[in-house]
This record gives C-alpha cells, structure tokens and sequence, in this order.
C-alpha cells in the first residue's frame, strides 16, 4: 500500500512538474493607443524566452531568427505590466469560473467580456494551465494576424491531442503543428477553399436543402413546431457535408435515418460537451481518468470507429465504381500521399468538425430571422425579385450569391460567433528572437462592442450590405469567425454555401416565428442555444406570378 502510495505521489509530483512548470514571462507586445506607433517591450536574455510549445521548425528558419531590432524597444511595458485577474499559484482563475457557472466554463464569451471591459483592450488570464493574452479591439488582433508566419501555431486542444496519443492516432489537422500541419493541409486545402471546387457539389447542396424543407414541413406538430429541431439540424449538417467528402448522401434526411449515422451525431454532441469541461480543468485526466474523461474517450472511440465504417463503405464501393471523381475522399486516394490509415482519420476530422459548427450556425440564423419579421420579408421579397428577374427558379449556386442572403449569415455569426475566440501563439514579429505570447481575439467581446457595431445586440443585417460601408478594419476582424490567415477554417467556404442555400430555401417556403423566451448562447466548445429553440414554420404557397405569398 506504502509503495503505492509513493507511486501515485511521485506521478503526482511528475504530473505538476510537466504541466505546471511557470514559464517566466518575458514579453509584452501590449502597444496602448497613446503610445503610438508599435513599440514591442522585449527582455531579451536568452534564457528567457519562451517559444511555441508546439512548432517544429525547419533548421534553415530557425537559423534565420534574428535578434530584436533594438531601435524598436522603447517605452518598455514588461510582460507582467499587462493587467489581468491575479489568480492562486498552479490554478490561476479557475475558481473562479468554478463560482460562476460550476465546472462547465460555458459562459467563458461572458467572462471575456466583462474581463476586457474590466481591464481595458488586452489582458492577461491564466485558468488552470491555460495562458492567455485576450485583446479585444479589432486593430490591436489584425496586427497579429498580419504577424503569421509560414506555419501558425495554434493552441493545441489538449484533451483531443492527448486521446489521439494514447491511441496511436495521427493528431489531424486542427491539433498538428509546423511542417506535419502544413503537409497536411495543403493536400486538401486547395480542394476544400477553392470556390470552384465548392460550387461543383452546390446543386446536391441545394437537394439536401430540399429535402429538409421537406421533411421540416412534414415533421410540424399542430402548432407548426418542429420537434427536436436541433436533432433534425444535425442530420441536415452531416447529410450536407457527406455531399462534398463523399460525393453521396449518407441518409439521415429519410424516413428511417442510418443508426450508423445518428449513433455519430448523438456522440458527436457528447464529445464537444465533454471537451469543453476538459479544456480548461486541470488535465488530472492524464493520471486518473474522471467521469467526463471516460464519456469523452467513448465518445471519441464510437467517433472513431464509426468514422472508419463510413470510409471503409466509401472507399469500396468506389473500387466498383470510379465516377464519383469531385468528392474529397476521391482526390485523397488519387493524390496518393496520405495513407489508408490517414485518410480515415482525416474524414473523420473533417466529418466531426462540420457537423456542430454548421447546425449551430443554421440554428442561430433561423433563430434570428424568426424574431426578426421585417428582415425576413425582406429576404423574402429579394429572393423573389431574383427569381423573377431570372425568369424561373434559382440554382442554389445563385441563391447562395444573394446579397441580403449572405449577410444574414454574417450577422449571425457576429452575434453568435461560433467559435468564439480565435488564438494563436504569436510567431512572426515576435518570432524574431523566439518568443510567445499566446494570444487570442474576444470575439464575442469585440462583435458586441457598440464602439464597432452599433446597436451591437440587434439583429440589422443590412449593415453587411455595401451600401452602408461597414469600415474596412472591422469588416476584416469580423472575418475573425472564420478564423485568419493560413490557418484558417478549412471548411469556411463549405459551410457558408450550406448555409447560404438552406437559409434561403427555408425562408422561401416557411415564414418562422418563435414565441418562446430569449435564448442565451452556451460553450459546448462551440457556440449553442442554452435551451431547445422552438421556432414554429408557416408553409408559404408560393405563386409564380407573384412576389405576394400566404402562409398556413
Ligand atoms: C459555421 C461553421 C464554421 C465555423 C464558424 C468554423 C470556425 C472555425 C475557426 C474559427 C477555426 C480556427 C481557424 C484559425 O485558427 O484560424 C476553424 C478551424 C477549422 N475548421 Fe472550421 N468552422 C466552421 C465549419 C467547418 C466545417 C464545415 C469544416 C469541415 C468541412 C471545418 C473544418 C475545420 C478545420 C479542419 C479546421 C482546422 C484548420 C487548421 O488548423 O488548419 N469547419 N473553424
């Protein structure tokens, strides 16, 4: 028992001495408005400086680093100048989240917030082992994002990278860093951000929007409620995606959806849940796995393996079969540089990351659209027009192009910024000697803030329409959803043709209305309602000849 004891100790002691080991902090890259122009506040002692955790960097880049230039050190502001909340040794602020919402650091966007209006425009916190500067003014974020290197490093999502260790599984794109990420990415990215490539599978996008509306009007109980809306737009977000990675439906939108692919959505919800706890606690789970470990890792593993079953089905019937040439998983075998193994775990990412990211956003859109009747007419009356004006209905690759389409949807990820933080550990300004900040925008701060958007908590789409000349520093920031730079969302053109085409097919056939209390947004890693969202949809007849319509 004694033995065991010193044994758990000794991990104990490991476990704290590799996790919490305090780096000493050495940079301040916090230029206040009234200091003027970029001022980096550096120490430069060698044995100071602390680098990304994560890159890898090829030799020559390395040897290419140079010393602080310095003509720029002035007005020196150390590290430790940065205001913030003070925090205990070891834990930081994690209590104090455990006092706000318990142990489920759901409202983080909130904290955010309050912190930078606390604090002023950057700030530093420190929750458990997770360091970060928060800067909330669009100015002071695009000078980092203008500061990405070759290579971006962003903060690894600890629990996930830690799972795929322990199982022997390749970290994927969002956790690989340096060289590996890079290798990764670029098989797949011209295929994936490329507008051309995107817009060839926007006609089967448009079938999937279809069948929703079908299968929306005929699941409407007598009140015109749709139940477990959120159920239904997780199926219509992997029946969506499943046209680009695969070429095919999957089969969630009938009327008896594959087990395999609800069994997938049901556990995707359970490992974002799950991953939000685990991404701020303290990562005890690595020496005893708690509760939430244990859910996560099942989720993870039912992800896995069906994630495999779907690739493995694809990968066979296009043995048999060698049309299906525009779906991703078709350029992977033909591009011949990922193995089987990594193919898999590569459309499993993809897969995993689409689904929530996508329903969500469409939950927020119908949400706000529902509460907002006059934008909704108005969308209405423009796809009308459109429609009238083309002399027949739109190809949904027309419909997505709509003006007032597009920027329902960017207003409603200003509102609702689905990933609601965008980081990175600071390389290239700073990379100049080697050091790191990890830095990340208060989206949800700086979206919010009336100083940018006026009126910032209403739903006013047309402040996205040209004519009203959003300025362009904070039209660029608010691109910041999507994340920034190289390392930015791979799926963002995906998503916002999805999104853009079902948006508009759902307003052309349903007026929506929502009677319920006001939704509050929630983390479960990605932005979600905190409530079930009950929006109630009038079927519109629809007549050729008119813009006018009656609703059911
Ligand atoms: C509304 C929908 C979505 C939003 C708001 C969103 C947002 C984001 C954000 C903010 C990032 C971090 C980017 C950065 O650090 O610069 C990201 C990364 C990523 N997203 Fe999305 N995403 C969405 C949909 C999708 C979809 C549909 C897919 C897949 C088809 C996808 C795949 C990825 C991948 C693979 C990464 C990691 C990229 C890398 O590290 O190189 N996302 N996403």
């Amino acid at each position: 028992m004694t033995s065991v004891n010193h044994a758990v100790q000794r991990s104990i002691k490991h476990f704290f001495k590799s996790n919490f080991q305090s780096a000493k902090r050495v940079v301040s890259t916090s230029p206040r408005k009234d200091q003027g122009a970029l001022a980096l506040q550096m120490d430069i002692a060698e044995n100071n400086i602390q680098k990304c955790p994560f890159l890898k960097l090829p030799t020559e880049e390395r040897d290419t680093m140079v010393t602080p230039n310095t003509n720029q050190v002035s007005n020196v502001q150390p590290f430790d100048n940065i205001p913030g909340p003070k925090g205990l040794p070891i834990v930081g602020t994690l209590f104090d989240y455990f006092k706000k919402d318990g142990p489920r650091f759901n409202k983080m966007f909130q904290v955010q917030q309050q912190r930078s209006a606390q604090y002023g425009e950057i700030y530093y916190e420190k929750i458990a082992d997770f360091e970060s500067v928060i800067v909330s003014s669009p100015e002071e974020y695009n000078r980092l994002v203008r500061s990405e290197g070759k290579y971006p490093c962003r903060r690894e999502m600890a629990p996930m990278a830690y799972y795929n260790r322990k199982k022997g599984y390749a970290l994927g794109i969002v956790n690989s860093q340096g060289q590996d990420w890079y290798n990764l990415r670029t098989v797949v990215s011209k295929k994936m951000l490329k507008l051309s490539e995107v817009s060839r599978v926007s006609e089967n996008v448009g079938e999937v929007a279809d069948d929703f509306v079908q299968r929306l009007s005929a699941l409407r109980d007598s009140t015109g409620q749709v139940p477990d809306l959120d159920k239904e737009l997780f199926k219509w977000a992997m029946e969506s995606i499943g046209t680009f990675l695969f070429e095919e439906r999957i089969g969630c939108l009938g009327n008896q959806p594959t087990q395999n692919a609800l069994s997938f959505i049901e556990n995707l919800s359970g490992f974002f849940q799950n991953l939000q706890v685990l991404m701020y606690s303290i990562p005890l789970y690595k020496i005893w796995p708690s509760k939430t470990w244990k859910k996560f890792e099942n989720c993870s593993d039912r992800i896995m393996t069906l994630g495999d079953m779907f690739v493995e089905k694809k990968l066979a019937s296009m043995q048999d079969n060698k049309d299906s040439k525009s779906a991703l998983i078709s350029h992977l075998v033909s591009n011949g540089t990922l193995s089987r193994k990594e193919i898999t775990g590569l459309m499993t990412e993809l897969l995993s990351a689409a689904v929530e990211t996508t329903s969500s956003a469409l939950t927020w859109a119908l949400y706000s659209l529902a509460r907002n009747p006059k934008v909704q007419a108005d969308l209405f009356d423009e796809i009308t027009e459109a429609k009238l004006k083309n002399g027949g209905p739109l190809s949904a690759e027309k419909l997505a192009k709509l003006p007032l389409v597009k920027a329902v949807l960017k207003e409603t990820l200003r509102l609702y910024p689905i990933s609601y933080t965008s980081s990175r550990y600071i390389q290239d300004d700073l990379q100049l000697c080697g050091y790191t900040i990890p830095a990340g925008a208060n989206l949800y701060g700086m979206f919010h803030n009336h100083d940018y958007f006026p009126e910032p908590e209403k739903f006013l789409p047309e402040r996205w329409l040209k004519e009203n000349k959003m300025d362009a520093m904070i039209k660029s920031a608010s691109q910041l959803v999507w994340g920034h730079g190289a390392r930015m969302c791979l799926g963002r053109r995906l998503a916002e043709q999805e999104l853009h085409i079902t948006i508009a097919k759902i307003i052309e056939n349903f007026q929506l209305n929502y009677h319920g209390d006001e939704v509050q947004p929630i983390l479960n890693t990605t932005m979600v309602p905190d409530r079930p969202v009950n929006i109630q949809f009038s079927r519109r007849h629809i007549s050729e000849d008119t813009v006018f319509n009656k609703t059911d």
